[in-house]
């Protein structure tokens, strides 16, 4: 988690950066950071060679995380580098509130007394429903190459026709997951949930594996193999497939369900493929649930964010196989690169400023931005705007 902030600390430390407009997403498991940082004399060019209308920045998007259990290094970061309190003033440019800044999720409520108490700041609290749409509309109609489909081991980013976008369900995997049904910006509604996510994978893996880190149970799942643990439908009829109904001899009859009959203890089975096991049955539920509102609402676009991705191949293989599968190819798994952060650039965009993205130096749009894994240190280089 320490690489996360190492990226910021050299961008804080540059004599000519300004920080402004700091967003935070305080969820279950992780807190996520969203600030804009400029560059002064770059924007300060960029203005004057435009009109004095033109209050155009140029800058960057930055991405951050930390462990909610571990909020206190949050706070203490957020202190040492006065990222509430670095508000940018430039050509008519709003600098955002010293003593507010845009939060969501459940720890905006439940932190904002330590955060008032810490730092002296009050926490504008944004609806995480709402600031998951937000996010995620945003991404997609703003980003160039945010949305990909993950078929064969292979991404393939989708050109999103903006006029067709809606509606889509968005399936945010955090600690719990929510299934929403979008309209259109604004437009939406929570259709349904479950328990079993991110938390679950990350409790019990924890539990099971003795891991140390998410990452490592996630490693250990890409060397394991879940044959050794969950039931197949081979192994109930005797190596046949079970094609009546659609089932190959290697599909999962029962996730773990060969520990039942096999009289082993846990410390015999190797933790990759616990882990691995794990892995396939929530991700399966959670693909399998999907698609079922999909079908409820007749949507035929899936879009996947949250934490619990990761980016990670076998998670994203498993998701889009149980959509494939459920939907017999109606419907279609979509992943995005910024998965993690829906609900804090959501909450970003309630400081209503206009986002250009991308935005070269030369202000001039850049097509080809591509960074496979953006996850924690993602960067976006972009122009903000004041909306009014
Ligand atoms: N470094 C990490 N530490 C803990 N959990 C992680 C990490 N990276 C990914 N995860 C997964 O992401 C989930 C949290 O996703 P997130 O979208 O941040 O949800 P929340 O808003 O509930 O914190 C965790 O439950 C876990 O499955
Ligand atoms: C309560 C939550 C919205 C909180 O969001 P999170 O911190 O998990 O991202 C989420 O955990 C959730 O939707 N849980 C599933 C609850 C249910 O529908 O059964």
């Amino acid at each position: 988690m320490e690489d996360n902030t190492i990226q910021d600390l050299t961008l804080l430390n540059s004599p000519v950066d300004q920080i402004s407009h700091l967003a935070v997403d305080i969820g279950g498991s992780l807190i996520k950071m969203v600030y804009f940082s400029t560059n002064r004399e770059k924007s300060v060019d960029k203005t004057q060679n435009n009109s004095s209308k033109d209050n155009l920045l140029s800058g960057r998007l930055y991405f951050l995380m930390f462990e909610t259990s571990k909020i206190n290094e949050c706070l203490d970061f957020i202190s040492s580098k006065q990222l509430h309190c670095r508000g940018v003033q430039h050509h008519g440019f709003p600098a955002s509130d010293k003593n507010t800044i845009k939060a969501t999720g459940g720890g905006a409520f439940k932190f904002a007394d330590l955060f008032k108490e810490k730092l002296g700041i009050s926490l504008d609290k944004v609806d995480e429903m709402s600031s998951l749409v937000s996010g995620a509309n945003f991404l997609i109609k703003s980003v160039p190459s945010e949305a990909f489909t993950y078929v064969n081991g292979q991404r393939n980013y989708e050109q999103i026709d903006h006029n067709d976008l809606y509606p889509y369900l968005l399936v945010n995997i955090g600690s719990g997951v929510s299934m929403i049904k979008v309209d259109g910006d604004g437009k939406y509604e929570r259709v349904s949930g479950t328990s079993v996510g991110g938390g679950t994978f990350w409790g019990l893996g924890k539990l099971l594996t003795k891991c140390k880190s998410f990452d490592d149970l996630l490693e250990m799942s890409h060397q394991g193999n879940n044959r050794v643990i969950d039931m197949l439908v081979g192994d109930i009829y005797g190596g046949s497939d079970y094609l009546k109904i659609g089932l190959t001899s290697t599909a999962i009859a029962s996730s773990f369900g060969k520990a039942v009959s096999e009289d082993k203890e846990l410390e015999e089975y190797r933790p990759e493929d616990v882990a691995r096991s794990l892995l396939r049955m929530i991700s399966n539920n959670i693909g399998q649930i999907a698609y079922l509102n999909a079908l409820r609402f007749g949507l035929k676009k899936i879009f996947f964010g949250g934490f619990f991705i990761r980016g990670h191949a076998y998670t994203m293989d498993t998701i889009s196989v149980a959509v494939d599968f459920w939907s017999k190819g109606e419907a279609k798994a979509m992943f995005l690169r910024h998965e993690g952060f829906l609900g804090a650039l959501g909450a970003f965009t309630n400081y209503q400023l206009v986002e250009e993205f991308p935005c070269t130096d030369a202000g001039h749009y850049n097509r080809n931005p591509l960074v496979e894994d953006l996850n924690d240190n993602g960067i976006i280089e972009c122009c903000l705007r004041a909306s009014n």
